[in-house]
């Protein structure tokens, strides 16, 4: 299919990167993806989803902090839409760098605002904006107009960058959108976010590679769907005919440990849980072998305890809903890893 429209999605080495540019590219959209440069700038997710070498897609190094280039960017690419799903987004790391969390997941956002200004402001911004903005949850469950209460630099930066998203639309005129989605996992998620480092070490721990997986707080309750469904719910947020945000959330919360024993049970163990807090531990139920400790060292200073979204409004506005239910995209994650462990790959 082809289609006259360009798309820019910032952040394309990303899970929701990713995923968006393979939506984008199936519906005939010329894609330009930026990444940022590190010294292991990796395309895995794209080379899995294989879109790696899509005619349709570029991919352009660029640094989100930097307005001149973003400016210069903008007006060689002229898209109709832009993506910003560029962030440091792990949560536990923006506790050791608020700065550089700050300027990258709060203020490239604004950089990006101040480029659309510049050159043309007809384009339509999105700003993946989060669940964890809500963090000491003020109502439950959380939908549009809950008050926030962030508790991390991560949720106080991505604050900013939906405020501004706000403000721009009502100042300029922008279509600036954002979506407040929650959590939103995938086999292409990055180790380093619990449902991943579970399923992977499950898997690990199957194929006798691992022998205990060690997690932080295990009572944290999340609302956790699918990945490639939340993509496909950022496209038809830009698609609206007027700017708004929008919670794409499954109505559904389970705790850290939930997810554990659901994991383990897609390779047929059964998981019996024993002491409390610090010292509690997940034993195999038929050899009584200690599979799951508590490593405090994953703790956070401050923990965000619980999240449920509503999406009610996007289903009624838009006719987003999700699909997969949590033990299907579990199941399916675990299968990945089974896989790319058996055949010797680490992502
Ligand atoms: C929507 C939101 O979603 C994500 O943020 P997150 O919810 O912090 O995701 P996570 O997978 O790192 O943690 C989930 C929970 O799990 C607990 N937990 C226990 N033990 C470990 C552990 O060992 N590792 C990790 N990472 N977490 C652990 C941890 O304390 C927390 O309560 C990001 O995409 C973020 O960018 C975003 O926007």
């Amino acid at each position: 299919m082809t289609n006259s429209k360009k798309a820019l999605i910032t952040g394309i080495t990303g899970q929701d990167g990713a995923y968006l540019a393979q939506l984008l590219l199936d519906k005939g959209y010329q894609v330009t993806g930026t990444y940022r440069r590190t010294s292991s700038v990796n395309f895995w997710r794209i080379e899995e989803l294989g879109i790696a070498t899509h005619p349709q897609l570029e991919l352009v190094e660029f640094d989100l902090t930097d307005l001149s280039s973003m400016t210069r960017l903008i007006q060689r690419v002229q898209p109709d839409e832009i993506y910003n799903l560029a962030a440091q987004s792990f949560v536990g790391v923006s506790f050791d760098q608020p700065l550089t969390t700050g300027e990258i997941t709060g203020l490239g956002a604004v950089n990006l605002l101040e480029a659309i200004r510049i050159v043309n402001p007809n384009i339509r911004f999105y700003q993946a904006s989060t669940s964890e903005m809500f963090g000491k949850v003020q109502a439950v469950p959380q939908k549009e107009d809950t008050p926030f209460y962030p508790r991390s630099p991560y949720g106080v930066a991505k604050l900013y960058a939906h405020w501004m998203t706000v403000n721009y639309r009502e100042s300029y005129g922008i279509f600036g959108a954002s979506g407040i989605l929650f959590n939103h996992e995938s086999p292409l998620r990055g180790r380093e976010f619990v449902t991943r480092k579970i399923t992977d070490s499950v898997a690990k721990i199957h194929l006798g590679l691992q022998d205990v997986l060690e997690l932080g707080n295990m009572d944290a309750k999340r609302d956790w769907g699918y990945a490639k469904e939340y993509v496909e719910g950022m496209w038809r947020i830009l698609q609206a005919d007027t700017p708004d945000t929008y919670v794409l959330a499954t109505n559904r919360t389970e705790t850290v440990r939930d997810f554990v024993t659901m994991a383990f049970k897609a390779v047929d163990i059964d998981l019996a849980w024993s002491g409390a807090a610090e010292n509690e531990i997940g034993t195999c139920q038929k050899t009584g072998r200690a599979l799951v400790r508590v490593n405090p060292k994953f703790y956070r200073p401050a923990e965000v305890e619980l999240l449920i979204g509503d999406a009610g409004k996007a289903l009624r506005e838009l006719g987003w809903k999700p699909q997969t239910t949590l033990e299907q995209l579990c199941q399916m994650m675990v299968e990945a890893d089974l896989r790319r462990n058996r055949a010797g790959v680490s992502f």
